[in-house]
């Protein structure tokens, strides 16, 4: 992406992070609309900003307040910074309110809150709305507690809410917006004109970015980071991003690439046969499988906490890798310096670090055993190409490379894998195998009835519970087993998928009567958030 973005220096788009949950969609939306965007860190220094070039700079929302001590800031000087290069700058929401107080305005908690949507309407004539189209009553999203009560000199209002607050501000002689509202959600009616209207009308900058361009210019990164002679292994697990990753750098090092799939028991229903089969029948990829399930089981022996599984499930990985790479020295003379890795943009988010680490803004939800699991002393140097996209974006990637569309199509399966599908210890009595025997039961008959594309993730989860339940007139006390199936986009926010009442009834009816052991399932109604995708 660094790569990427020097490319496009003069149309790239800087994305400032002060910790939003929306801070990815703003990144994914500009692109969307064929524009090269990054996102750093809020207070990242002007050196880094400036070495992108960029045309546009916009400013996240964030769950700080601006009159908050400590509350993440701007880099020194830098309105003389965009000024002096005439760079549009854009604060969303938490962003207006840091453009209003550095530049000498003030903002302060609102009386009344405005929470989801709202009304605004754009003062006839703006820079931002025009008087065009966008020019008339919109229905948006909002999310914040403060206001802007005084604007800094220079500064106008450009939409109002119905409320009487501000909706937007501008300052177009210095090229500086703000918006109130959330432009980036669905929800934000007309968001996507909107950014359109910012983008190519107020900032002029040119649409470019294009999938080609990231395999190419990836392709290069590779080979200049592992070198001409030095050797690589993909950890590969079977998964679409893994997948896409290892082609990826198949195309770049060829057969210096050495892919090592991890049997750690947590396995799905016959996955290792299925996922060795297809490597060599359908990816023509060379691929070891390693069994490590003894060893991994054994270290998760009596492992109830969340976090601990996953973290130790990351290490575990390393360690078999590390084994991987002395056997290949053994047999190669020379011992393989790097590891590839399909971590995404959202496993980065996800396992940022806490806020107060100095590393980032947003909350820690759950380490990612690729990301926040990884140990301190490992010795192999890191190779992520897919660290900055989304899972669409990586479909897209695959399709260029003649990845099968049946093979990125499946659902993700998370690398701690059944690990986090059931609760508290996972070698709880036929925990593995009844969670693998209703998996496989629920996942054919999605497909048996034609749901399995419509659908962004389904699985099982073993609940340490158990009920009572008639079976056979005889009483039985056995487990209970919740369905999960969402929609999404990216897997950072989800909905659950709402199936006919009678395709459920058959699933259970069907698992009821065939795995023993279980005699009660539940179906899970939560979106993310509240919830997220996987229990633990
Ligand atoms: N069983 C495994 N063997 C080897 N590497 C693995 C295994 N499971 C996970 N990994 C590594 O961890 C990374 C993250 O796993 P994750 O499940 O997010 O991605 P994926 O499996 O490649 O794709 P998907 O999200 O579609 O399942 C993988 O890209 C892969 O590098
Ligand atoms: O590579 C991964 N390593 C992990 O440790 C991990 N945990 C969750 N997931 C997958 O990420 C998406 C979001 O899941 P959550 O809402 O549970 O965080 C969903 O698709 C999850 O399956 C993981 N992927
Ligand atoms: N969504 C946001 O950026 C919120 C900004 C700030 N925390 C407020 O409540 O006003
Ligand atoms: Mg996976």
């Amino acid at each position: 992406m660094e790569q990427a973005a020097a490319k496009h220096k003069g149309n790239t788009v800087v994305v400032l992070d002060f910790g939003s949950q929306y801070t990815h969609l703003i990144t994914r939306r500009v692109r969307q609309l064929g524009v090269c965007s990054v996102c750093l860190i809020g207070n990242a220094p002007l050196s880094t900003i400036a070495s992108y070039a960029p045309s546009l700079i916009i400013l996240s929302g964030g769950p700080h307040s601006v009159h908050e001590h400590g509350s993440p800031s701007l880099p020194p000087s830098f309105f003389d910074y965009t000024v002096e290069h005439s760079i549009t700058v854009l604060g969303i929401c938490y962003g207006l309110q840091l453009i209003v107080k550095v530049l000498g305005g003030h903002v302060k908690p609102a009386l009344s809150q405005e929470y989801g949507r709202m009304e605004v309407q754009p003062v006839p004539g703006s820079a931002l709305f025009g008087d065009g189209p966008l020019c008339t009553r919109l229905s948006v999203w909002m999310s914040h507690g403060d206001e802007a009560v005084e604007l800094p000199n220079g500064f106008t209002v450009a939409c109002k809410s119905m409320q009487g607050g501000i909706g937007a501000i501008e300052n177009p002689s210095q090229h500086i917006y703000g918006l109130q509202f959330h432009p980036e959600v669905t929800h934000t009616l007309r968001g996507i004109e909107i950014l359109k209207q910012i983008l190519f009308n107020v900032c002029n900058i040119k649409a470019d970015w294009k999938m080609q361009d990231v395999l190419e210019e990836q392709l290069k990164l590779i080979q200049s980071t592992i070198g001409p002679t030095e050797h690589a292994i993909c950890a590969l697990s079977g998964g679409v991003d893994s997948t896409v990753a290892a082609t990826l750098v198949h195309k770049a090092i060829g057969e210096r690439l050495h892919c090592v799939f991890v049997d750690n028991g947590l396995l799905r229903y016959k996955e290792r046969e299925r996922v060795m089969s297809t490597f060599e029948k359908e990816l023509h990829l060379p691929v070891t499988c390693v069994d490590a399930s003894e060893k991994f089981l054994s270290k998760l022996k009596g492992v109830t906490d969340p976090e601990e599984k996953r973290k130790m499930i990351g290490r575990e990985f390393i360690c078999t890798f590390d084994e991987f790479a002395l056997k290949l020295e053994r047999e190669l003379g020379k011992k393989p310096s790097f590891l590839v890795q399909g971590t995404l943009y959202p496993d980065v988010i996800e396992s940022c670090p806490p806020p107060g680490s100095g590393k980032g803004h947003s909350h820690t939800i759950k380490s990612h055993h690729n990301v926040g699991g990884l140990p301190k002393e490992m010795q192999l140097k890191l190779v992520e190409p897919l660290r900055w996209l989304f899972k669409d974006e990586v479909r897209k990637l695959g399709e260029l490379m003649n990845v099968p569309v049946g093979f990125l199509k499946r659902h993700p399966f998370p690398g701690p894998g059944l690990a986090v599908r059931i609760l508290g210890d996972v070698t709880q009595g036929d925990a593995l195998e009844i969670i693998r025997e209703v998996d496989e039961i629920f996942i054919n008959s999605l497909k048996e009835a034609g749901l399995y594309d419509s659908i962004w993730q389904a699985f099982a989860v073993f609940l340490p519970v158990k009920t009572v339940g008639v079976q056979g007139d005889r009483r039985s006390h056995s487990n209970a087993v919740a369905l999960r199936a969402i929609t999404s986009e990216d897997g950072m926010t989800a909905d659950w998928y709402q199936f006919d009442p009678k395709f459920l009834a058959d699933v259970s009816a069907k698992v009821c009567n065939s795995v023993r052991g279980v005699n009660r399932i539940v179906y899970d109604i939560t979106s993310k958030p509240p919830a997220t995708v996987e229990w633990e």
